[in-house]
């Protein structure tokens, strides 16, 4: 049964609808933008306690070292003045030691919960993406979301410690040390702000330009994850067709791009290292200068100027963490960004405030179905694929719906599971609104096999089992015989345990078809939807699966799609669909009488009494031989 993701992933949508290119491209860095600042702080609001503690012991080591200048003056003084310094050392040697520790353990603190928000981020992404409306899948391929629950997930281990905290402390850092300066020596301070903010300026102005690259990098991460899953779905259609080459080449593309685009974070990044430390060095130059000139006038003490160079140095922590907090805040926007586009793709709708009365009883009686005028399209600018179809299908007894390739059979069973939703009219199920009723309920009432009856990779078992975990044995041996798969499971070493390989490639074909089968069977669904599950079976197979299906028309209503009119010629009605539209709904017998279309279907696949075959025979005979 389905169940309900935690509130937290389906209702709190970030705020800002902007596209994050339009928002990174806006011209200011992400630092300085309130929007990017919304979304760290919804990322990491649960954690704040944690965040305030490790971010206070970290704090606290940086102002227990920020004393050590103070006492080094100190030192100096006593030994210029040739008084003790023993007292002076040992507490200089303590504070060392407390701040180193104290320290660590912020640090601890931090990088736990970075780890943590990466994890609840994570959760909520894992929860979002199994609840995501199927019409959702359809826009981010599977390869990019992947890649937004694990690499840009990843990257955001950065905002607390990085982004966040070395913001902040860096911040606070710089302005203590600023005010030690200004009170050893104004003008000095003066000095130093003139360089610094010089270069402060120059790094800002490269800013935008890192985020922008960083986002990029991570879309060629994606594009990269994207082609790799596209080629190893399809992993013996590459090699059988010798694409092995251009498939890597799409993968390369990819990765080509996530390395142009890191390198250019890498460049601007190292240009930035580089350029604090040439700040730094030239307001070393400045300081001594004028400095030296203060020390020789008078107006300082050695001592203090050597006290006020010390702190100068202090600076470069300080400032380079700032500087680091601003890159890795932008690259972290960047990611942010890209998760928090995935948290806002639309959910499964939520269920009604009161619930339907339970459909899945297993007790229950066979649901029937009512199609009124209903209009489809698919989400974009497709054509539409229902033309206002309607029809019913009473309880019980088996419906077949038949028609050429792309009448709209399967978008059918799409609607009736509500995978979409039609533009117009209505589904209904038992005389009621399907949209009525709560999706889980309705979803536990139906078994549906589809077209390409995927088998997970995992045990048998483990595939029966999927929506019905606590299966008994002697409900598993039952739809195993009732989908013929009781002698597959006698051969097979550990039997209903034996690992069936990635998506089933250690099954055939049919025997896939008829896992899915006793999947949907075991869960005695009211309405069971078959696509094509017939499609791969031998003539043996089809009869058998054919006699199971007619076997359980008397509790569960069955649909099924079928190319092979031989699978559904005794279904109790017909569907014959054409062009999105209902052609005709009859017997198989009715319909050879009556539709031209079904005639001709089934002339192809010589199901046509002796008497019209001999006159099809004549009527191909007749054409091949005016053939010159
Ligand atoms: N997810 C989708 N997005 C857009 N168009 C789709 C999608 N799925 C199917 N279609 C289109 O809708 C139309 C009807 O598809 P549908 O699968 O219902 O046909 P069908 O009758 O079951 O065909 P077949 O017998 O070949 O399985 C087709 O033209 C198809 O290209």
């Amino acid at each position: 049964m389905l169940g309900t993701a935690p509130d937290t992933a389906r209702q709190q949508d970030p705020p800002d609808t902007r596209q994050p290119e339009e928002r990174a491209e806006s011209g200011r860095p992400a630092i300085l933008r309130a929007d990017a600042w919304r979304d760290m702080l919804r990322y990491l609001r649960p954690q704040r306690r944690r965040i305030l503690l490790g971010g206070g012991l970290s704090l606290l080591g940086g102002f227990s070292g920020l004393i050590q200048p103070v006492i080094a003056k100190s030192v100096v003084e006593n030994l210029e003045s040739r008084s003790p310094v023993m007292s002076a050392l040992i507490a200089l040697t303590a504070l060392v030691l407390v701040s180193a520790v104290v320290g660590a353990i912020g640090t601890f603190i931090l990088m736990r919960v970075s780890e943590t928000v990466v994890l609840s981020t994570r959760r909520e992404v894992i929860r979002r993406v199994l609840w995501l409306r199927v019409s959702e899948t359809d826009k981010i391929p599977p390869g990019d979301l992947m890649s937004r629950a694990t690499a840009d997930t990843t990257l955001m281990r950065s905002a607390v410690t990085t982004a966040i905290v070395e913001t902040v402390n860096g911040s606070v850092m710089l302005v203590a040390i600023l005010v030690l300066m200004g009170l050893m020596d104004w003008v000095l301070l003066l000095t130093t702000l003139a360089v610094v903010l010089l270069g402060g300026i120059l790094v800002a102005t490269g800013l935008p330009q890192l985020e922008s690259a960083a986002r990029r990098a991570q879309e060629g991460v994606a594009e990269l994850s994207t082609a790799l899953e596209r080629a190893l779905g399809t992993f013996r259609t590459i090699k059988a067709s010798g694409a092995e080459n251009s498939e890597a080449e799409i993968a390369e593309r990819g990765a080509r791009r996530a390395w142009r685009h890191s390198l250019k974070v890498a460049r601007l990044d190292s240009l930035v290292g580089a350029f604090i430390t040439v700040t730094i060095q030239v307001a070393f130059l400045a300081v001594l200068g004028v400095g030296g000139a203060r020390v020789a006038s008078g107006a300082m003490s050695l001592g203090s100027l050597i006290a006020f160079l010390l702190y100068l140095f202090y600076l470069v922590p300080p400032l380079g963490a700032l500087v680091t907090a601003m890159i890795r805040f932008n690259v972290v926007a960047a990611a942010m960004s890209r998760v928090s586009e995935l948290l806002r793709l639309r959910t499964e709708p939520e269920s009604p405030v009161r619930p339907a009365p339970v459909l899945s009883d297993r007790a229950a009686a066979p649901a029937s179905l009512t199609f009124q005028d209903v209009v489809f399209r698919y989400p974009g600018d497709g054509p539409v694929v229902h033309h206002g179809i309607s029809f019913d299908i009473p309880a019980a007894g088996m419906t077949a719906f038949v028609g050429p390739s792309g009448a709209g059979k399967s978008t059918v069973f799409s609607l009736i599971e509500r995978f979409y939703e039609p533009q117009s009219g209505t589904v209904r199920m038992d005389g009621r609104d399907i949209h009525e009723l709560d999706l889980g309920e309705l979803r536990a009432a139906i078994g549906y096999v589809e077209q390409d009856a995927p088998v997970l990779a995992g045990t048998i078992r483990d595939n029966l089992c999927i929506g019905m975990p606590y299966a008994t044995e002697e409900e598993l041996r039952r739809v195993v015989d009732q989908a013929r798969l009781g002698e597959l499971v006698d051969r097979l070493p550990h039997g209903l345990d034996t690992e069936v390989g990635h998506r089933g490639t250690k099954l055939s074909g049919g025997e896939r078809q008829r896992v899915a089968v006793a999947r949907a069977l075991l869960r005695r669904p009211r309405l069971l939807l078959l696509d094509e599950v017939t499609s791969q079976l031998d003539a043996r197979n089809e009869n058998a699966l054919r006699e199971v299906i007619t076997g359980i028309t008397a509790q569960t209503t069955v649909v099924v799609v079928a190319h092979r009119l031989s699978t559904v010629s005794t279904a109790d009605r017909i569907v014959v669909m054409d062009g999105g539209r209902i052609r005709a709904v009859g017997t198989h017998e009715e319909l050879l009488s009556e539709d031209a279309l079904y005639r001709e279907l089934a002339a192809t696949q010589m199901l046509l009494p002796v008497s019209e075959l001999e006159a099809s025979a004549a009527r191909i005979g007749d054409t091949l031989g005016e053939r010159p």
